[in-house]
């Protein structure tokens, strides 16, 4: 009788915590293991999504909860999380997940995370750059990125919100004015650039994409991506026009989605899997383990420009070692002179954003 009325307690317990109204009281902790019999949740590290009901968001919280280092997913947005949480709760994995929904919920969302990746923010329409998105992304980014200085000051970051170029010196700014910043720790995401790349080179060379290793170096938004088809691994040599070819569809690859989509949608499926494939690469680096090498948009002195996209060692702290561009051709020693005028302009934009 007595087991009766615990267990009971315990489901009544589980259905309180499941209601969407505990997301307006501003009570944090909505799907989380601790009301139930097996505690569960592996060993591992906890990472907080803040964007998590967007079209990113959704994806690559799946994608996390599937990741064995993850013991606890924080899911944040200022929309919809209790629904995103509540599905993504279903899946049998380890990870214990919690929901949280709106600015009063930040500072919880965030405290005592390892990682934090950051898809929050608008994304571009057909005919948009980029830069286009500067104005609504960077107060965005400026107030995420306040509550990380406040709540977990030594997490690694993750910053996919657009313009990357832009925006990665908007948070390096935050974190300075915070007395937080660890430039090791503060990583613009790139990878989908990588992933493009490998994927489009083994198209060329008629091989698996898994077995391709594209180095993309500089930033991320049209001339600034500047793929080392030079330093392709396995090592291949390509024509003029091909070299024309990969650089041009590499550097467009998010317009090809945009304009593929026609004003339904951009990059989000193959952007949270490079997500979640370079998350997974930071959490191994946290792990200790040694080779973890990954591109990264930085800050960096392989350039004289203070922030580029190259070749990074992930450990511990972070981006640990930045590899420099190694040889150049000639096509990319044109490229590169092309991308760093424009990042210049792109990193000067979001560093005067803070400052002014
Ligand atoms: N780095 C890259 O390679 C890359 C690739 C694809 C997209 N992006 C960028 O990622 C961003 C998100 O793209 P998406 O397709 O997921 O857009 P989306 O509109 O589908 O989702 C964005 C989410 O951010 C949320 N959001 C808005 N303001 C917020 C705030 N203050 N706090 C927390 N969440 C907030 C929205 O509610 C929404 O759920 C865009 O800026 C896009 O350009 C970057
Ligand atoms: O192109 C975009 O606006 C989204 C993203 O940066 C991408 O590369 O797909």
């Amino acid at each position: 009788m007595e087991a009766h009325a615990g267990a009971n307690q315990r489901i009544a317990r589980i259905s309180a915590h499941l209601h969407p109204s505990n997301f307006q009281e501003g009570g944090d902790v909505v799907i989380d293991r601790a009301n139930c019999r097996a505690k569960g949740g592996a060993p591992g590290f906890k990472v907080a999504v803040l964007g998590a009901a967007g079209g990113i968001g959704q994806s690559l919280s799946l994608l996390l909860r599937m990741n064995p280092l993850v013991s606890v997913l924080h899911l944040y947005d200022v929309v919809n999380t209790p629904g995103v949480t509540a599905d993504v709760s279903h899946m049998d994995t380890g990870a214990v997940v919690r929901g949280f929904l709106g600015q009063p919920q930040l500072e919880n969302a965030l405290t005592g995370m390892d990682l934090v990746v950051i898809p929050a923010g608008v994304p571009r329409k057909p005919g948009m750059t980029r830069d286009d998105l500067f104005k609504i992304n960077a107060g965005i980014v400026r107030t995420l990125c306040e509550g990380i200085a406040k709540c977990c000051p030594n997490a690694i970051v993750n910053l996919i919100s657009n313009p990357v170029n832009s925006t990665v010196p908007i948070a390096a700014e935050v974190f300075k004015k915070a007395g937080t910043y660890d430039p090791k720790r503060l990583l613009g995401v790139t990878a989908l650039d990588v992933v493009r790349a490998n994927t489009f080179v083994a198209e060329v060379l008629g091989v698996d994409p898994r077995d391709v290793d594209v180095p993309v170096v500089g930033g991320h938004a049209g001339v600034t991506i500047l793929p080392l088809l030079s330093q392709v691994k396995p090592p291949s040599s390509f024509t003029a026009e091909e070299t024309e070819y990969l650089t041009n569809r590499i550097q467009n690859g998010g317009t090809e989605v945009v304009e593929a989509k026609a004003g339904a949608g951009f990059a989000t499926l193959s952007m949270a899997y490079a997500a979640a494939k370079f998350a997974n690469s930071c959490l191994h680096g946290l792990k200790g383990e040694a080779g973890v090498i990954e591109c990264a948009y930085v800050d960096s002195q392989v350039t004289e420009l203070p922030f580029f996209a190259t070749k990074v060692r992930l450990g511990r702290a972070g981006a640990e070692e930045i590899f420099p561009l190694g040889p150049l051709n000639e096509y990319e020693r044109i490229g590169l002179e092309k991308a760093k005028r424009e990042l210049a302009g792109s990193i000067q934009k979001g560093v005067e954003f803070i400052k002014k």
